[in-house]
């Protein structure tokens, strides 16, 4: 087609086939303009529409190619790009690219077009009532093929025609009259394919290449029109015909696919490159958005007579040209070179990749001020000064990522160029408004991150530009103006103090501190906050409805909280899970966004709330394993609890194999656990904030939830280091033990006992803990802990069975010491010893012998040394004197003076036996005093032994006080010499 009759076409399609034919996209779009090249060429003799019958053709093949027009119905973007088609900004590009390459238009593309809003009477519906009306609107207005046969209006009937032979069967009639079409038929090709063949283009053969991909070229038009209204960079004044006028060489336009940008934030740099470079239009600074798919084609409206020369100097961007890599170079360089062939396989290329996908985040763009959701203070201000026409020169919107700085940026300047004067603007229906969204308004500049920028050039022109037009306000967009070179940013500041009226500047920018303090200070500066979750959950519900995605409220909340305040984001991830095609739940979005499910929590929970020890540590470990972050894991439990106790929490899972909520509903005294367990949490939480170790600080935490047996975190608050706990075992009398203790030191009575796990607990803990496997059966073998020391200075004493085993665990002190670390939740202090026939007697452990089976511990209580060994006998005489109905068994294991004296209070011993256990008391703390500053330290002389010898001699009935006695000698000597 030559390109007058392209013109002549386009020209007809802009003029009075244009509002119709903006009523129709796709594949409608495209036979209908058929239908009307038909009837143009029976009305018009001068243009030779039909006698292109092959080029169309060639078009509809590219068509057909396409996911939505192989199965309309289907395609959810379908639906969509007949809700917000936009054709005339497509077909404006469309003009532009026929003018320029020679290329005729073609119909349509899946990819939805923002473009036009207010030419369809859904259209104009939605611009008048709320965005949901519109949408819904715009689902009936959907103009598969289905709808348009159904349909009785009388575009369909002009349509019918056209649609009632199958695409094939207008392929057939044309046969071979296109080569480009036979050679497309005979080259089906994936995308993955298509993607090679981009590479090899530009290695090989380029221009056999590119015709090859004939049937392709027309087809990336349709991608590069289809660019959607929210598409930034859309190269105003710019792209090709910049490109011409600067270098008055071949245009230098390209297209960047879409999954290219998703490179991005480094992309960024490339995009810019291409976007000014290559004079591509505006480049896409915001992959990572989705919001730009492609760098723009150049509005058909800037031909050469209006063209703003705004853009760098090619040959300043030089320094661009290889800064960047992969595809996006190749086809980067290809148009660098001029190479108008190469510049038409890269924009083709680019339109395989992008032609079938527009994201969310463009689809559901927010057009007006209205649909700009959680910024209230900025939209009144800015609809204000676009009301009272105050409008100033330099603005600067700033503020975290994904919340509607750049589309606020475009509304604003839709609003600054409406002509409504009754409806709040911008109107969308106004000829300022539609050409916008038809990508022609010469007015509305925006721009990608640019490193230069020719202000001086651009303020000439201005100039004439307000000659020319003096009611407009001509708009620049600079999306993400940090980029912007201190020459750049000089130039503007000098171009501020002579900028002609009506000239808007618009910066858009994460943080100010990224901009000179002189542009800063001339600028009205609008801050952008994060959304909150409840805007983000309304807009995906919204969107959700409308994409007809099936998906849980629970799980929409947990994508609004998981954007932190993005809603773009937040749209990402709903485009994301859409992909799934299952309804989508919450522990699918828990799975995808890296977080563990409710359920697993609460088994984990389930565990440290039965104090089971083993197990916690092991489900942590394994959860752990999946990388996920302690603190985060840790909320995760608070919050699961926090549901817990709100009865929010459903529990649908099969209890069975859970203990602590095995009952439903939960009893008062199990919430009143699950209250102390998050109090728990909460305090730990503070720790693993500030600590290294967060992982050993999460496994005290979990031990910690155990309502019954308590671990007591080291160090972790100062009431706890005054009173330190030993773990102990439980009030069973075969323990043999008892401590009745409180946590305060008081001498108060408290009959509750603190039952914490046993030191056989913690030995196979620890074991499990261990990471060598062979070790851990060595130490089930053959070691056992002989005393566990809890408190500023945590100190174990491991027994072993012969000096062998001692010493090969000796070898392994270090795997054994980071095990005990983990499971104590602090350092520990680590010894060995060999189990002699002493230990074997006294301690009650023999050979082979299991703790389990013996049913004995040894123990150690550990008293806090802020107390003196004094008060601390009276606070436990006291204690044990209002529980002399305890019955306990003898000890065997160590225990405390203060024990020995309570239980020979109690009448459960004899004094006899007393004697002799204060005996072996005296010898094993003797033994012991060295290794612990935290044992009671009862060193004695050997006058002191004289005495307790001839009071045994004496009489077999000591009274208390010799005891005491014995303990107050105890305490001075341990005065003079303090245990080190
Ligand atoms: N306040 C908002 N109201 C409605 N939609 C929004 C809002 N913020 C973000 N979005 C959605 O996110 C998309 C991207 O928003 P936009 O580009 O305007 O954010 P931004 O603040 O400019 O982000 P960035 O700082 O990364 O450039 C929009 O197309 C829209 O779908
Ligand atoms: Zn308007």
């Amino acid at each position: 087609m030559s390109r007058a009759s392209s013109s002549r076409i386009l020209k007809d399609s802009n003029g009075d086939m244009g509002e119709h034919l903006r009523n129709h996209i796709h594949l409608t779009n495209c036979i209908h303009l058929k239908n009307h090249m038909h009837n143009n060429n029976n009305n018009n003799k001068q243009s030779p529409v039909l006698s292109d019958r092959s080029l169309l053709m060639r078009d509809l093949v590219v068509l057909q190619r396409s996911r939505s027009l192989r199965d309309p119905s289907a395609s959810p973007n379908l639906k969509e790009d007949h809700k917000d088609s936009r054709e005339g900004r497509r077909r404006s590009v469309d003009q532009n690219v026929v003018k320029k390459s020679g290329l005729r238009w073609s119909g349509s593309s899946p990819i939805v077009n923002f473009g036009t809003s207010k030419v369809t009477p859904s259209d104009e519906k939605f611009d008048r009532s709320s965005r949901k009306s519109y949408r819904f609107e715009d689902v009936n207005e959907v103009c598969s093929v289905d709808s348009v046969k159904s349909g009785s209006k009388d575009r369909v009937s002009k349509v019918n025609e056209a649609i009632v032979k199958t695409l094939s069967d207008q392929l057939n009639e044309v046969g071979g009259d296109s080569d480009d079409l036979v050679s497309y038929n005979v080259r089906p090709r994936s995308n993955g394919h298509r993607r090679r063949k981009f590479r090899g283009t530009r290695r090989a053969g380029r221009g056999v290449n590119v015709r090859d991909d004939v049937g392709n070229e027309s087809e990336m038009y349709i991608a590069s029109n289809s660019v959607p209204r929210g598409e930034k960079y859309k190269g105003e004044g710019g792209g090709r015909d910049r490109g011409q006028n600067m270098s008055g060489a071949v245009p230098r336009n390209g297209c960047v696919p879409f999954n290219w940008s998703s490179i991005h934030n480094r992309g960024k740099s490339f995009l810019d490159i291409a976007g000014w470079s290559l004079s591509c239009g505006m480049s896409d600074s915001k992959g990572r958005k989705g919001e730009n798919d492609m760098l723009m084609l150049s509005d058909s409206s800037f031909s050469n007579h209006e063209t703003l020369p705004l853009l760098v100097d090619s040959a300043d961007n030089e320094e661009w040209v290889h800064d960047y890599s992969g595809e996006l170079g190749i086809c980067a360089d290809n148009l660098l070179k001029n190479d108008q062939k190469d510049l038409e396989f890269c924009k083709k290329s680019s339109r395989k990749n992008t032609r079938w996908h527009q994201s969310f985040t463009q689809k559901h763009a927010p057009r007006t001020f209205h649909d700009l959701l959680g910024q209230n203070l900025v939209v009144q201000a800015l609809s204000n000064a676009v009301a009272k026409r105050r409008v100033g020169l330099l603005y600067v919107f700033h503020g975290p990522n994904g919340t509607g700085k750049t589309s606020c940026a475009r509304i604003f300047a839709r609003a600054l160029n409406c002509h409504s004067t009754e409806q709040s603007k911008p109107c969308g229906l106004c000829s300022s408004c539609v050409s916008y969204d038809d990508g022609k308004n010469k007015y509305i500049q925006e721009m990608g991150p640019v490193k230069k920028f020719d202000f001086e050039n651009l303020v000439d022109k201005m100039i004439d530009r307000r000659h020319q037009q003096q009611r407009q306000h001509l708009t620049f967009i600079f999306d993400d103006c940090d980029t912007m070179s201190t020459d750049c940013w000089n130039a503007l500041s000098k171009l501020v103090d002579r900028a002609p009226r009506r000239v808007v500047f618009v910066l858009v920018c994460s943080s100010l501190d990224v901009l000179p303090h002189i542009i800063v200070s001339r600028c009205q500066k609008f801050f952008f906050p994060k959304l909150k979750d409840v805007d983000i959950i309304d807009s995906l519900q919204r969107i959700a409805l409308k994409e007809e995605i099936d998906i849980d409220n629970d799980a929409l909340k947990l994508v609004a909280s998981r954007s932190d305040g993005s809603l773009r984001d937040a749209e990402m991830t709903l485009e994301q899970l859409s992909l799934l095609g299952t309804r989508i739940s919450l522990p699918l979005v828990q799975e995808m966004v890296g977080l563990i499910s409710d359920e697993k929590l609460v088994d984990l929970l389930d565990l440290a709330l039965s104090a089971d020890t083993v197990n916690t540590v092991k489900n942590l470990r394994i959860i752990m394993e999946t990388g996920l972050e302690p603190l985060a894991l840790m909320s995760q439990l608070a919050t699961v609890i926090t549901d817990i106790l709100a009865g929010s929490y459903d529990f649908t899972k099969d209890q069975r194999k859970r203990k602590f909520f095995r009952r439903h509903p939960l009893s008062k005294e199990d919430m009143e656990k699950l209250k102390q367990a998050l109090k728990t949490l909460s305090e730990s939480e503070k720790q693993l904030r500030v600590s290294n170790d967060k992982l050993t600080w999460l496994t005290a935490a979990l031990l910690q939830l155990a309502p019954d047996k308590q671990y007591l975190l080291p160090h972790s608050s100062s009431a706890d280091t005054s009173f330190n706990h030993t773990p102990v075992t439980d009030s069973d009398p075969s323990n043999g033990v008892v401590a009745r203790t409180r946590r305060d030191g008081s001498s108060k009575q408290d009959l509750s006992f603190i039952k914490r796990p046993s030191v056989e607990d913690i030995w196979l803990t620890v074991i499990e803990n261990v990471r060598v496997n062979g070790l851990r059966e060595f130490l089930y073998k053959e070691g056992k802990i002989f005393s566990i020391s809890i408190g500023s200075a945590p100190t174990v004493q491991l027994i072993f069975m012969s000096p062998i085993a001692k010493s090969t665990a000796e070898n392994f002190k270090d795997h054994i010491l980071r095990a005990f670390e983990v499971v104590l939740g602090s350092p520990v202090t680590l010894e060995f010893r060999t189990e002699s026939k002493k230990d074997t007697k006294n301690v009650g452990l023999s050979n082979g012998e299991r703790y389990h089976e013996s049913g004995r511990r040894s123990e150690i209580i550990e008293v806090a040394e802020s107390e003196s060994p004094m008060t601390r006998v009276r606070r436990k005489h006291l204690e044990a004197s209002q529980n002399q109905n305890q019955n306990q068994s003898i000890v065997k294991g160590k225990v405390s003076l203060a024990q020995v004296i309570k239980q020979a209070e109690g009448n459960t011993w004899s004094k006899h036996k007393a004697v002799l256990i204060a005996n072996k008391l005296e010898q094993e703390n003797l033994r012991l005093e060295p290794r612990s500053r935290s044992l009671i330290c009862w060193k004695v002389s050997r006058n002191t032994r004289r005495k307790l010898s001839r009071l045994k001699m004496r009489t077999r009935w000591i009274r208390l006080h010799s005891l005491l006695k014995l303990v107050s000698c105890g305490k001075r000597l341990s005065t003079k010499s303090p245990p080190r």
